[in-house]
């Protein structure tokens, strides 16, 4: 018999490998201090000598085609005897991202199977990420594994936690925690679900009766989970209601067997008892079952509440009854099994203001005409004014009915709120803030704002309504994107202005199932609008709305005055400049007889009365800032003279020196060539002029835009369509890096979003910009900056990076003027660039890498380690040129497949996955 272990004691994790020479060192060991395990996944009930939890975080290395062996130890100080284990990878097998592993349980004399899928990523590490477990006897016959009860943790990546229970006899039992990198908020659920287990088992050996009053067996602690992501973020942290012990099956057979005839296995197809999760073969479902008065449960635990983590099943037919009962059989008992009083939630498992409900308040809450979604044992709390309700100690969830009479009254900690603003009593949480900020509601002083449930709102004490919380267009969105909850479509019918832009941009997507979110940030002139932009165009098939297109115009014309206004502040200086040399060349010519200094001197860049009244009118607009104001009436007034202003020949020579004006940016050419149609009061932006122009996002430098990706058609592929694709919607969230606010205090908003987009403009190398605090620094450098604090930012410890290297066009160009070198952070770029032969046919392809390519992959590299040093992670980059549709389509859908990846990397066979992750395949061009 194994001895139990105690505080001291020392695991050791053996990794032997047996493979090809690997490119980095192996770890040997990892020595884990018993001391070191959490406690948190330690079952609280069980005194900690007891029980200890062994958790390993431990990614197997390997490269391709190895062996590892996987070998544990226990060293149980003040004792000899040891508990050795060992996990052989595929001795002959290869480690595919989905190998078997098979261990002998030396304590329990069991044996283990643990299926493991994951990734073997480029730096050669195995990174768990589906991982089934399940413990019981192997039956030797026919060498196939048989098992009794499976518990299976999958997560779409993350890490593994196995943790192994020995109790005072020396039984081991195991359990595996699987974390979500995606999703941290399924961590507490899926520990919670598996944590349960442990009692469990320990009581299995008492019997119902056992437990005094049979319908109320005595109580334990258990979390609840959430699995409705949209309607509740019911994450972090665990909370502990009460409720009755599970209830065990009266008889087990072998793992995955029928629980009556003990034949099959764990894919045999099975009904599961709603109160016991005993599992029964379609030859014995019936029998275990009878006539279900209550739906399925075993005729022993007729009368029995249901479990409550298959309360989502009631209702829910299985192909097996429908099977092997008639319709109206199969109706009868599943409107039992919904309806009947046994099976409905017991109100006193709900917890409203810190108050247990009562039957009537459970009926009320459940029969309103906006209740809260899939309601579960928990502890919630309910602001009544505004029908706002959440999960105790987090932010709202949903606005629900108001008015209602349940629960206790609101405590002002009720979300943990920690803002020092108070909605109706309850301290608001840093996201709602945020919310109420970006909705322009005035937050500051510390305000108690009353809130109605139409979002009407005003300060504590005073009687006028200050506006509506719901009311503007972007409000919504904002909403959406921040998960917080928006009211209902029936209660919004007042309060809101209605405009075009608001119903088309505000799609119901509250009800889909799968939102991807992607952030996408960079500092300014990156590119980001233009990429968002671009989105808008590629994939919303109407891409601007009526409204949208008007102040877009308006934008657009405003943006070509100023760029004029650029040009003829040009003329000026040119103008002085040529009178400056007339000057000194008059003064050094002897004898000269030409006009006099006074007189009206012409140069080429000298202009009429008429433009120069105007141009002076300009000028002063613009120093005075207010050329926005101005319009429409500006274009009215102003039209018929542009043309006159674009064909005159100073304007001309002042616009054939225009690399010299470095107030105007590239896009200025595209636009001034177009003046003259621009500037005419009937102008009607194109598509490709919104996406030239500047300024035409969101001003607060936050805009959302949702769309899903065209399917693609099966010739296109080479394969059939991926229906899937078109189903999921994905946000594009752009945020200005000024929007973040200090130390992008901002960032954890974004929290729930899948990806983040980073976009650096690879034509900055050369460009200098005055920072914070007034030194000019170059703009490279401050993207790098920037970049290092948003990976480093704890909000996306584990998130994805895309990076987005944009403007290669301008790039390439550019780096045959001005060498890399010119950025500090490239002093290392010495290209050999091998021209191609001068007696090679100028036909043939030149194979040679451009100076453009090596910069670019250069900057990518240089991006990439970076992003290693900081994270220990891969960095995804794309090289994009923002105006070209084509090239942002494919970092977009890039960025698609790397989400998609991410969940389900279990698929992906090794070969495949690091062909993916090799580091040239993670360039797009
Ligand atoms: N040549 C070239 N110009 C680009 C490219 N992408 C964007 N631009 C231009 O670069 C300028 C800045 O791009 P924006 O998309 O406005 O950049 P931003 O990140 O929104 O920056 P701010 O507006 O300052 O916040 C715009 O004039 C774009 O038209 C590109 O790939 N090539
Ligand atoms: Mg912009």
């Amino acid at each position: 018999m194994s001895p139990a272990p105690h505080h001291g004691d020392q695991y050791s994790f053996a990794l032997e490998y047996d493979g090809p020479p690997l490119p980095f060192d192996l770890p040997r060991a990892v020595p884990i201090s018993v001391d070191d395990i959490p406690v948190a996944s330690v079952v609280s009930q069980v005194p900690l000598s007891d029980t200890l939890s062994l958790p390993v975080v431990q990614p197997i290395v390997a490269p391709k085609n190895p062996t590892v062996k996987f070998s544990k130890e226990l060293r149980t100080l003040g004792s000899e005897a040891r508990v050795s284990k060992e996990v052989e990878l595929g001795s002959e097998r290869t480690v595919s991202p989905t190998s078997v592993i098979a261990f002998e349980d030396r304590v329990s004399q069991s044996n283990n199977v643990c299926e493991l899928s994951g990734e073997l990523s480029s730096s050669g590490a195995f990174e768990f990420s589906n991982v089934n477990y399940a413990s019981g006897e192997f039956s030797d016959e026919g060498g196939s594994s048989r098992m009794l009860e499976e518990s299976r943790g999958a997560g779409s990546s993350g890490t593994v936690e196995f943790c192994e229970s020995f109790d005072k006899s020396g039984r081991s039992s195991s359990a595996l925690r699987v974390s979500n990198e995606l999703h941290q908020h399924e961590w507490a659920s899926t520990e919670s679900v598996l944590s349960l287990e442990y009692p469990s088992t320990r009581v299995s050996s008492l019997k119902a009766e056992d437990c005094g009053d049979a319908r109320r067996p005595p109580v334990v602690t258990f979390d609840v989970d959430s699995d409705d992501a949209l309607d509740g973020d019911f994450g972090g942290e665990e909370e502990a209601v009460t409720r009755p012990l599970k209830r065990e099956p009266l008889t087990k057979g072998k793992k995955g067997s029928c629980y009556r005839c003990f034949k099959g296995n764990r894919f045999t197809e099975k009904e599961v008892c709603l109160v016991c999760d005993a599992k029964y073969c379609s030859n014995c479902v019936l029998r275990a079952m009878g006539s279900m008065p209550e739906g399925r449960k075993c005729v022993a635990c007729i009368g029995f509440p249901i479990d409550e983590s298959k309360r989502g099943n009631l209702g829910k037919c299985s192909r097996m009854l429908k099977r092997l009962l008639n319709e109206l059989e199969v109706r009868q008992i599943m409107k039992a099994e919904k309806f009947c009083e046994v099976n409905q939630l017991p109100p006193e498992y709900i917890f409203v203001n810190g108050k247990p409900l009562a039957y009537e308040e459970l009926v009320t809450l459940q029969n309103c005409p906006n209740p809260p979604k899939k309601l579960k044992p928990g502890n919630y709390w309910y602001d009544k004014v505004s029908g706002l309700w959440g999960k105790e100690g987090q932010k709202p969830s949903r606005i629900i009915s108001p008015h209602l009479n349940v629960g206790g009254p609101i405590q002002p900690d009720a979300s943990n709120g920690n803002t020092q603003v108070f909605i109706n009593g309850r301290e608001i949480t840093k996201v709602e803030l945020r919310m109420l900020q970006l909705a322009g509601v005035q937050c500051a002083g510390n305000p108690h704002f009353w809130v109605n449930e139409d979002g009407s709102y005003q300060e504590e004490g005073q009687k006028n309504t200050r506006g509506y919380i719901w009311g503007k267009a972007g409000t919504k969105l904002v909403c959406a994107f921040l998960s917080l909850p928006v009211p209902s479509k029936s209660s919004n019918s007042y309060g809101e202005q209605h405009s075009n832009l608001s119903s088309k941009a505000v799609p119901d997507y509250l009800d889909h199932a799968i939102i991807q979110k992607l952030l996408l940030v960079g500092c300014s002139g990156s590119g980001t609008s233009t990429i968002f932009k671009q989105a808008k165009i590629l994939y919303n098939s109407v891409p601007f709305s009526d409204d949208e297109r008007e102040n877009i115009k308006l934008t657009i014309q405003s943006n070509v005055y100023a760029y004029l206004g650029v040009l003829l502040e040009g003329r000026e200086r040119f103008e002085d400049e040529c009178l400056g040399h007339l000057k000194k060349w008059q003064s050094s010519t002897p004898g000269n007889t030409g006009p006099g200094p006074e007189s009206d001197e012409k140069t080429m860049y000298s202009i009429g009365t008429r433009l120069k009244v105007f141009s002076d009118w300009l000028l002063k607009t613009m120093v005075s800032g207010k050329l926005d104001a101005i319009f429409p009436a500006a274009t009215r007034e102003y039209a018929p003279l542009i043309e006159e202003l674009w064909n005159d020949a100073a304007i001309k020579a002042t616009y054939a020196r225009r690399s010299e004006l470095e107030m105007l940016p590239s896009v200025a050419n595209y636009f001034l060539e177009r003046a003259v149609k621009i500037l005419r009061t009937d102008y009607e932006p194109s598509d490709l002029d919104i996406l030239y122009a500047e300024g035409v996002t969101s001003s607060n430098g936050l805009a959302c835009v949702e769309f899903s990706f065209p399917q693609s058609s099966p010739e296109e592929t080479g394969e059939t369509a991926d229906l899937h694709d078109s189903l999921i919607r994905y946000q594009l969230i752009r945020v200005h890096a000024r929007g973040l606010g200090e130390n992008c205090k901002w960032l954890e908003m974004f929290e729930d979003v899948g990806m983040v987009i980073f976009c650096v403009s690879l034509s900055d190398y050369d460009q200098f910009t005055v920072d914070g605090n007034g030194c000019s620094t170059n703009k490279m450098v401050l993207s790098r900056k920037f970049f290092e604090a948003i990976v480093t930012h704890p909000t996306f410890e584990h998130m994805d990076f895309l990076l987005i290297l944009n403007k290669v066009d301008q790039f390439e160009e550019k780096i045959e003027q001005v060498p890399l070198t010119k950025c500090d952070w490239f002093s290392d770029f010495h290209p050999t660039i091998s021209r191609p032969r001068p007696n090679s046919n100028s036909n043939s392809i030149n194979h040679n890498p451009s100076l453009g390519q090596l910069g670019s992959h250069y900057i990518a590299v240089k991006f990439k380690r970076l992003y290693s040093s900081l994270t220990g992670r891969k960095l995804y980059v794309s090289v994009v040129k923002g105006l070209e549709p084509g090239s942002v389509d494919a970092a977009l859908k890039y960025a698609k497949e790397i989400l998609k990846w991410s969940e389900e990397r279990p698929n992906f066979s090794s070969s495949e996955y690091s062909m993916y992750s090799m580091e040239a395949s993670s360039f797009s061009h």
